[in-house]
């Protein structure tokens, strides 16, 4: 079995939060943090049209270039999730430097805290993990749990 981590909640209020990637996965999780009040800062040459339309509206700030070494200085959390393996490598290892925790989207051996599923229902927030054994394990709970948290938040 797998050691499962422990699960805490960080404020992320007007924090730093550095992306690096801007595709299927990037957007996902960008549009997974748009709902906890951090600054997101997205860095990809090129991104989803969910994500222009996010950096229109000003909700996140795009750097249309390469990550570059120092990109994650002064983040609170980092998620990188390009499609180049030997990026998301360096930016786990820059993270690692600086004590920066980091979901590296290829490799749980590389990421310092999981990037839960999560539920949430007004001001109640479960985050999911499957300890980084069962991906699909993880998303068949979270949605299960998005279905009865909606009932029972609800009902008070
Ligand atoms: C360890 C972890 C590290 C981290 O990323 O933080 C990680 C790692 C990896 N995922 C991979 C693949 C996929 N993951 C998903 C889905 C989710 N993955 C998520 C979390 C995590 N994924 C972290 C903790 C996991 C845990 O707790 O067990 C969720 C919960 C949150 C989210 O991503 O939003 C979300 C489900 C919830 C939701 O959707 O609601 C899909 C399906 C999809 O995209 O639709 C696929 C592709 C389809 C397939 O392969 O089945 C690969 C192989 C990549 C490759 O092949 O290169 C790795 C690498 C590895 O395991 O080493
Ligand atoms: N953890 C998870 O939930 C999952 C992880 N993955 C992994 O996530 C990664 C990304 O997958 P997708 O989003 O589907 O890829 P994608 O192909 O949709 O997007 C890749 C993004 O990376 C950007 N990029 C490429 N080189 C870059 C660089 N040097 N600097 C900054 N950005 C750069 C591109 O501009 C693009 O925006 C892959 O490694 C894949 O194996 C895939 C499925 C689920």
């Amino acid at each position: 079995m797998e050691q499962a981590y422990f699960p805490i909640f960080i404020n992320l209020l007007n924090k730093r939060v550095v992306v690096v990637g801007g595709g299927v996965i990037a957007t996902r999780r960008v549009q997974t943090l748009c709902s906890f009040g951090c600054n997101i800062e997205v860095i990809a040459p090129e991104i989803s049209e969910a994500l222009k339309n996010l950096a229109n509206e000003e909700k996140i700030t795009w750097h249309a270039r390469s990550y570059q070494e120092r990109d994650v200085i002064g983040a609170a959390i980092v998620v990188t999730a390009t499609n180049q393996r030997l990026i998301n490598y360096k930016v786990g290892q820059e993270c690692l430097k600086v004590l920066i925790p980091v979901s590296v989207a290829d490799s749980k051996e590389e990421s310092t805290f999981y990037f839960p599923g999560i539920a949430k229902e007004e001001a109640v927030v479960v985050g999911v993990s499957a300890s980084g054994t069962d991906h699909k394990m993880a998303k068949r709970v979270t949605d299960g749990i998005k279905n009865v948290l909606k009932s029972i938040v609800q009902k008070e």
